[in-house]
């Protein structure tokens, strides 16, 4: 991945540096490589907690907000620390028939045990010799290359808890030695299913007094009470109220945009063909169909994108959100499909609960069919750099899901921009071959939406736009949409993960000889199982908004009007939301 981004002023707390918080001289040497001096706020807030009081942990803190190392600098600083006053552990440890560790770290998914294990190689640069780490979840290793490594008990564990309960009844590993287990985006831990793998985790923890938990989350309610009596020992909770961190509320510009199912092709058209996003967009879809349907309507206009799904092999997944991250791609379609649990209100305003069951039952049946990677996961804590808007092409099934998308963006205080696509009711089921079950309630879900961002100080505004605007473009995107088959879908799933295992082989085998090289793989190859009509990928003059006529090289950045601001006369403009000066990724449309 490449270099983490310096988190801006709004989320470091000025009154301390990582030197004030008496961490080994090693790690902050580390720390200030990466360009660290001061803390963020849930760091300053939980370090010294952790370190100096021995505390338990629950904290939440806004996404991009420093959550990571909140948790892995007080591991790694326990582990220095320990084997200072212990230096004949390690050989002592050589001598157990059972395997352990002193600090373990669970996540939902392996893009955040790659990321975890990307975090702690760095901050470990200067004392790898005294701290050894292993991922059960690499996509990199192969199991008996992590089976010789788990023999040597290194010192830091990242799994899923999947993979550490599976080797925990193998019986040649034991939490004896313990000292500090950190859950995070442990609601989510929640939602993957793995309740029954944590409560099977917990029979096998050592005494609590000699061990210190941390439950980590951007968005944590009620669900997490049980995993608090059963993992925590009267924690300091740490709810961190987001006035610090969103002073610069208007960091994160959210819109979204009443629009038909058709419309949304239409309009994702004239976005990426006309370049109105300056950078990078992650664009969410809500099932994997609707990624490879995405995908190659855009190509019919000679838009390329990469797809991410759970369908895709796990190292190949770790190498499109590295490569994403170097810029080497502008466009990744993400299909989030994990079902959250609902909140409260979401399940009571749940009326239509015969459709609802009907609904589950498709979404089951749709899931036997993808043979898909339970721990994937991509709206969730996976640290994307420098994403300038996030699409919900798809609105999510929750708000809670929703804060998590969105979180993607607008980081460690940049500024961002959300764009979500709402069905209006009535216009759901109108185009089948557009249409996404979940839409049916995207009215209902934005107005939670809508209530959860008030409530947190956010405004989320409607993108009205003067939709007669893009009529010029329907007759294309009508013949574009139609060559892109329910059978070409299929072929390009099959030839995406056969292209995928193929490179991903390459990729294994790549990494074992050159372990610190990743390989130019591209992944955004254009998958033409669909007819391609060669006229449509060039936009003809006539269609260009005038400011673009004249010289075609401006074409890569027209903005969008201003509210209620009129472009050329009897030009209407997209009207968008108040212009947000600092992070208005959609320009005037002249
Ligand atoms: N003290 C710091 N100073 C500057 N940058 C930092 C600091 N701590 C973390 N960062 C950077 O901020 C970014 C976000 O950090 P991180 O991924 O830990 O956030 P998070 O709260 O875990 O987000 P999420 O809720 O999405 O998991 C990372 O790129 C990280 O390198």
């Amino acid at each position: 991945m490449s270099k983490p981004q310096n988190i801006n002023d709004a989320y470091l707390d000025q009154s301390i540096t990582f030197e004030g918080l008496k961490l080994d001289q090693r790690l902050i040497q580390a720390l200030k490589e990466q360009g660290f001096i001061n803390p963020t706020v849930v760091q300053s807030s939980s370090i010294p907690l952790a370190l100096e009081q021995k505390k338990d942990i629950i904290a939440r803190a806004s996404t991009g907000s420093g959550k990571t190392l909140a948790y892995m600098l007080p591991v790694l600083q326990t582990i220095l620390e320990f084997k200072k006053i212990n230096p004949t552990y390690k050989a002592e440890k050589a001598q157990d028939a059972l395997s352990s560790s002193i600090g373990i770290i669970l996540v939902p998914t392996r893009e955040l045990s790659e990321q975890a294990d990307k975090v702690l190689s760095k901050i470990t640069t200067h004392c790898s010799q005294d701290i050894k780490a292993v991922n059960l979840s690499s996509s990199k290793l192969s199991e008996a290359v992590i089976n010789s490594l788990l023999i040597e008990s290194p010192d830091v564990l990242i799994a899923t808890p999947a993979k550490l309960s599976q080797i925990l009844t193998s019986k040649f590993f034991s939490l004896e030695d313990l000292k500090f287990l950190v859950i995070d985006e442990v609601d989510l831990i929640l939602t993957f299913g793995y309740k029954d793998d944590l409560w099977k985790i917990s029979e096998y923890l050592p005494l609590k007094k000699n061990l210190q938990t941390f439950l980590m989350s951007a968005t944590l309610n009620d669900d997490i009470q049980e995993l608090k009596e059963k993992f925590c020992k009267s924690p300091a909770i740490l709810k961190l109220n987001d006035d610090v961190i969103n002073k610069d509320k208007s960091k994160l510009a959210q819109y979204y945009i009443s629009v038909s199912e058709f419309d949304k092709f239409l309009l994702c058209y004239v976005i990426f063909k006309l370049n109105l996003i300056k950078g990078k967009t992650l664009i969410f879809v809500n099932n994997i169909d609707r990624g490879y349907r995405l995908k190659l309507v855009l190509e019919q206009f000679g838009v390329k994108s990469c797809i991410l799904n759970s369908e895709l092999p796990a190292n190949s997944r770790q190498h499109i959100v590295d490569e994403f991250n170097k810029n080497v791609y502008n466009l990744l379609i993400a299909t989030d499909d994990t079902e959250y649990i609902k909140e409260e209100d979401e399940l009571e305003d749940e009326n239509d609960i015969d459709n609802e069951s009907e609904e589950k039952q498709e979404n089951k049946s749709q899931k036997k069919k993808s043979v898909s990677d339970k721990e994937y996961g991509v709206s969730r804590g996976v640290d994307f750099q420098n994403v300038s808007c996030v699409l919900n092409f798809d609105l999510p099934t929750t708000a809670k899901s929703y804060v998590h998308r969105v979180g993607r963006t607008a980081r460690s205080g940049k500024s961002g921009t959300a764009i979500s696509f709402v069905v209006p009711k009535k216009e759901f089921g109108k185009h089948r071959p557009s249409s996404c079950d979940t839409c049916k309630k995207d009215e209902k879900i934005l107005n939670r939406i809508i209530k959860q961002q008030t409530k947190l100080g956010f405004d989320i505004k409607p993108y009205s736009f003067d939709i007669k605007q893009m009529e010029g473009f329907r007759y294309r995107m009508e013949d574009g949409f139609r060559a892109v088959t329910q059978v070409a879908i299929r072929e390009a799933r099959v030839k995406e993960l056969k292209q995928e295992l193929l490179a991903s082989d390459k990729l294994k085998r790549h990494f074992e000889e050159n372990p610190q090289e990743l390989q130019k793989l591209r992944h955004d190859k254009e998958l033409h199982p669909a007819r391609v009509q060669q006229h449509l990928k060039r936009v003809p003059d006539y269609l260009l908004p005038e400011s673009a006529r004249k010289n075609v090289k401006k074409i890569g950045f027209v903005p969008f009007h201003k509210n209620g601001s009129k472009g050329r006369a009897g030009k209407k403009a997209f009207k968008g939301g108040k212009k947000n000066k600092k992070s208005d990724a959609l320009k005037n449309f002249k």
